[in-house]
């Protein structure tokens, strides 16, 4: 022993001397055997040699010496070579049987050498688990791990069983060979069958998939789903499921589906009017609507002229069919000026022409089924009853200011009967119209008015409207339209923006009617901006499924080449709706962004805009100054310093040119500053000539068209880019040109060009200088 007690364990050759293992009592583990036979005086070797011992087998041997036994393994066995070393050259009683056996290469507790089995036993077993080995090695494992008690046996028990274990572990490994064995074997075989050649279809299609599957890999899994589900597909399985599910269809179904890109996957087949299939492709509104003479001389005194007839805007001729064949719900998606109120009014207008004229139907009145048109503010809601006005049935439209008794809208004029002859002073003064009157089959008004008619508010003890009669109304509505609906919903921009407590008025009204109708409602509702939260909140509101969701209607705006457009591809139509091209946009950075500084600035820039030209006497120019939430400055105070820089035309309120005393007024004002009138009947004169300079806030403008504007002002930054949008939106409307001069401090205007690539816009910095000559 002491001849060996430097040397370390050998290679364990297992079992390769039985004979040699069983005169070694106090050795039990093969696994620790060590050759004395073969001894080595190699340092590196003996470290070597130490270093194949595990960690436990090291700890214990330098727990014999009396040595620490934490670290890492190179530790231990540079510990025990340490120790090994000064021993051997020191001096030391050679004959004491505990020295010896302490110095000598150890013999091993039996609890250590039967825990490093046990720990070899268990891995193995877990290996041939994993491998799913039969019942027998299972049966083996059970018994195994069943008998545990090695430590506490006799060392002749140890002895034996751990003879058995050893057999049992070369059984276990027998049979993990095989099982390798097997499975090389099985993909060898799948190997050699595999190299059958695809057909050069079959790789095309492989190809196209993985294309789309790389486009469509990038979207989030949600969209994904709610794609597969607007597809009626299933949207089970983890997101490369879901890619390759969509991604075999896209490809089974044709190109078009990403045209867009795979942002906004459309497929053709959901997009795709099956009207306009089997109609020529109408470029005249007769060709989209059976026009009523009303409507069609209307369209051509407004949008046509001697020679040609009104052509319909790209959202127009997408939509109205569907809409009014079809009778579908439709969310308009188009840019601002785009003509999204004749969209939506005409199918309704031209339903009720057909009615008045059919002999069929018997009741006129809102039993029949009236049309619901919210707005989100009263000055927009008078805009578009202007324009109902001209092209529905005499009477039909009737403007619900501010809260009222709705019922008082039928009481008013007569309490029964079908229609009635009435004389109205026609528009241009000078004889009276004999023409029949119908009872209002249209209610327009803001979304609070209407909602507060019917239901009260915290200010009012009961609601205007009698509560059934309320109900009874909402029950009649065959047409629910809400334009610009991403203003009148609670649309959250991200899942974790938390919608507000109360429900919105648009959205209460638009419940009790999907209620009340059991569905059965038209639904129309219109915005230039259009995203996915929207999408989700009307159909939450409509107490729709999301893939029930109305369809999503889109136009872009270049007209001039609808014709060519929609010949040669019926089925492409704009993904992202943008800010109309003829819109210029300009930013003019202010030092400082204090209110005052902007106000100054704001007032230099409108008044240089406002220059008269070269031998007028007066400016022609119309504009409009927008004072945003984030400039926090007053009307007053706007008009005041706008006023004090002498500024002319003099600046007005826009809600005060707009505000009237009483409905009627308010939609005749309404009419001769955004010349509404132009859809049919006569022109007012608005002065051709004749500029403005009207100065409103951030919130009251959406929707509003003030007629050939020229420039918009915007102090301070708007909220967002959609925003941004409907600002600048109210000038280059149906085709006109406009400029945009954005008033921003420097920190503003570096936000306000971030949003360049969302908008598709330029913005391009000004020189206040150059103002006069660019505008
Ligand atoms: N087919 C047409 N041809 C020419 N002009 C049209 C046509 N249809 C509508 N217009 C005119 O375009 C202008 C803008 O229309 P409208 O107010 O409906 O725009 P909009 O799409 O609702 O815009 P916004 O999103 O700002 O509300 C109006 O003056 C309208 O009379």
């Amino acid at each position: 022993l002491s001849s060996f007690h430097h040397q370390p364990p050998s290679s364990p050759h297992r079992h390769r001397d039985r004979s040699h293992a069983s005169k070694r009592t106090h050795w039990h583990r093969t696994s620790l055997h060590v050759s004395r036979s073969e001894p080595t005086s190699s340092t590196d070797n003996v470290s070597f040699q130490w270093s194949k011992l595990t960690v436990p087998q090291l700890k214990s041997q330098l727990k014999d010496r009396g040595l620490p036994v934490s670290g890492k393994k190179a530790e231990l066995v540079q510990r025990i070579l340490e120790h090994e070393s000064s021993t051997t050259g020191a001096e030391r009683p050679q004959n004491s049987s505990k020295d010896a056996k302490r110095s000598a290469f150890p013999p091993p507790k039996d609890e250590t050498e039967i825990e490093v089995v046990r720990k070899e036993v268990k891995e193995t077993l877990s290996l041939l688990d994993g491998l799913k080995i039969g019942g027998s090695e299972s049966n083996t494992k059970s018994n195994l791990l069943q008998d545990q008690s090695f430590s506490t046996m006799s060392s002749q028990t140890t002895t034996r069983q751990q003879a058995q274990e050893r057999r049992m572990m070369e059984s276990l490994k027998q049979s993990l060979k095989k099982t390798q064995q097997k499975s090389t074997d099985k993909s060898q075989k799948a190997a050699a069958e595999q190299p059958r050649k695809l057909s050069a279809q079959e790789s095309a299609h492989a190809h196209r998939v993985q294309g789309y599957t790389e486009q469509l890999r990038l979207r989030p899994a949600n969209d994904l789903k709610e794609e597969l589900l607007s597809l009626r597909l299933s949207t089970k399985g983890r997101k490369p499921d879901l890619v390759h599910r969509l991604a075999e269809y896209l490809v089974s179904h044709g190109d078009e589906a990403l045209e867009d890109g795979p942002g906004d996957i459309r497929l053709p087949e959901l997009t795709k009017s099956t009207l306009l299939d089997d109609i020529e492709v109408p470029v005249s509104f007769a060709g989209i609507a059976k026009l009523s003479k009303t409507a069609a001389s209307a369209l051509q005194q407004a949008f046509g002229n001697r020679d040609e007839d009104p052509e319909p805007t790209p959202i127009q001729l997408a939509a109205i069919p569907k809409m009014f064949y079809a009778q579908q719900s439709a969310i308009l998606h188009a840019p601002t000026g785009s003509g999204k109120t004749v969209t939506f009014l005409l199918p309704i207008t031209e339903t009720l022409w057909q009615e008045v004229e059919s002999k069929e139907v018997e009741v006129r009145n809102k039993e029949n089924g009236m049309a619901l048109i919210l707005l989100p503010t009263r000055e927009l809601a008078a805009q578009v009853a202007g324009v109902a006005t001209v092209l529905a049935p005499p009477g039909m439209v009737r403007f619900v200011p501010r809260p009222m008794n709705l019922m008082n809208c039928w009481r008013d004029e007569v309490d029964a009967g079908e229609e009635f002859e009435y004389y109205e002073t026609s528009s241009n003064g000078e004889r009276p119209t004999h023409e029949k009157k119908y009872k209002p089959r249209i209610l327009v008004g803001s979304a609070k008015s209407i909602a507060v008619s019917l239901f009260g508010d915290s200010k009012m003890p009961g609601s205007p409207t009698n509560k059934p009669q309320g109900k009874e109304l909402l029950s009649c509505v065959r047409w629910l339209v809400m334009d610009e609906v991403d203003r009148l919903l609670d649309v959250k921009k991200s899942r974790t923006d938390k919608r507000s407590r109360h429900e919105k008025p648009a959205a209460m009204l638009s419940a009790a009617v999907a209620r009340l109708t059991m569905g059965r409602v038209q639904v129309i509702a219109a915005s230039a901006t259009v995203g996915r939260p929207l999408r989700r909140e009307l159909s939450r509101v409509l107490g729709l499924h999301s893939s029930e969701c109305p369809e999503t209607i889109r136009g872009d705006d270049d007209t001039s080449k609808l014709r060519d457009k929609i010949k040669s591809d019926e089925k492409h139509v704009g993904r992202a709706v943008k800010i109309p091209s003829t819109v210029r946009n300009y930013v003019l950075p202010v030092d400082g962004s204090t209110a005052g500084s902007l106000l100054t600035s704001a007032a230099f820039a409108t008044k240089s805009i406002l220059q008269p030209a070269k031998g007028e006497s007066c400016s022609q120019k119309k504009v409009l100054v927008v004072l945003t939430r984030n400039c926090d400055i007053k009307l007053h105070n706007a008009l005041g310093a706008l006023q004090h820089f002498g500024i002319r035309p003099r600046p007005q309120s826009l809600l005060d040119v707009l505000e009237a005393d009483g409905a009627d007024r308010l939609v005749e004002a309404h009419r001769k500053v955004s010349r509404v009138e132009g859809v049919g009947g006569k022109q007012y004169s608005n002065d051709e000539g004749e500029g403005y300079l009207l100065v409103t806030h951030e919130d009251n403008v959406r929707g509003l068209h003030l007629d050939r504007l020229d420039a918009v002002v915007v102090v301070g930054r708007p909220g967002s880019p959609d925003e941004y949008t409907h600002i600048a939106g109210r000038t280059g409307r149906a085709g006109r040109k406009g400029s945009v001069l954005n008033i921003v401090s420097f920190e503003q205007a570096a936000a306000l060009a971030s949003w360049t690539k969302m908008l598709g816009v330029d913005f391009m910095p000004i020189d206040e200088s150059d103002i006069a000559s660019v505008f």
